[in-house]
């Protein structure tokens, strides 16, 4: 896709082919749409026939995603899953490194993914994240999934939340660090992209700490619940309305300063 500078784009994740129908009502206020099942955990992945339909659903134009899963530390089967992905339709393949407990660990991994993506399809976007309350499972800090992302060929680093019990991500990694991970992401020619039970009330935070994509699904849903909400349109549009007010009061501050 082509990237517009230091904008900050929004990520919707649908969880079946009737959300992303919502989804597509709201297509002009998102960016990218990402296919995963939330009962399978924070980045569940669905059925490859789901991402195929939601790939027909939405307008061309918008690119769709897919996560891989909350994955273990199992090089051969995350490649192959992830081929999976991309066969089905998906140029963004996000991988939720959850069961790698070091770097190495999660570096195997994600070679493993850009080598089987990028022979099928190779502008793919690969997308390695890692979770910013990682103290909570035992899983790779938070901070080091720039260098992994990096050094194993992926296109961006993310990071969300592994435990969706109403924790966020400021609640786990702190806007000072989020800015140091988007630091070292930009540093090191990747994307940085940031989620986790994130709220309108964030977005000022995220687009001055230089966010690329901001990934929900909460918070556009009825209620607020991403389990048993559905996608609501006018939420998305509403959460676009922020982004866009944030974005325009960032510049004029820049603008000011300079
Ligand atoms: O990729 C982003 C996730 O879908 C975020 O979901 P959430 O906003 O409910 O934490």
């Amino acid at each position: 896709m082509r990237w517009k500078e230091a904008t900050l784009l929004l990520l919707i994740s649908p969880d079946s082919v009737e959300e992303a129908l919502d989804c597509a009502k709201a297509a002009e206020h998102l960016d990218i749409v990402d296919v995963k099942k939330p009962d399978e955990g924070s980045l569940g992945a669905n059925f490859p026939w789901v991402i195929r339909q939601i790939r027909d659903t939405v307008p061309a134009d918008k690119p769709v995603s897919a996560t891989v899963g909350d994955v273990p530390y199992k090089p051969g089967t995350v490649a192959q899953a992830a081929l999976g992905a991309t066969v089905s339709g998906a140029t963004y393949i996000k991988v939720g490194l959850y069961g790698c407990t070091t770097p190495e660990q999660a570096m195997d991994v994600m070679r493993g993914v850009v080598r089987a993506v990028k022979d099928y399809q190779p502008d793919a976007f690969v997308v390695a994240s890692g979770y910013a309350d990682a103290h909570r499972i035992g899983c790779v800090n938070p901070l080091a999934l720039p260098d992994i992302a990096r050094r194993s060929g992926c296109a961006a680093a993310m990071l969300d939340t592994a435990i969706k019990d109403g924790t966020r991500l400021f609640d786990h990694l702190p806007p000072e660090l989020c800015a140091e991970f988007v630091r070292q992401a930009h540093e090191a020619g990747l994307r940085a992209a940031l989620a986790g039970s994130v709220k309108a009330a964030d977005l000022g935070t995220l687009t001055r700490i230089g966010t690329d994509i901001v990934g929900v699904r909460g918070a556009v849903c009825e209620g607020g619940d991403r389990d048993a909400g559905r996608i609501q349109p006018q939420l998305v549009a509403a959460f676009r309305a922020e982004m866009d007010r944030h974005a325009r009061e960032y510049a004029a501050s820049v603008a000011t300063a300079g």
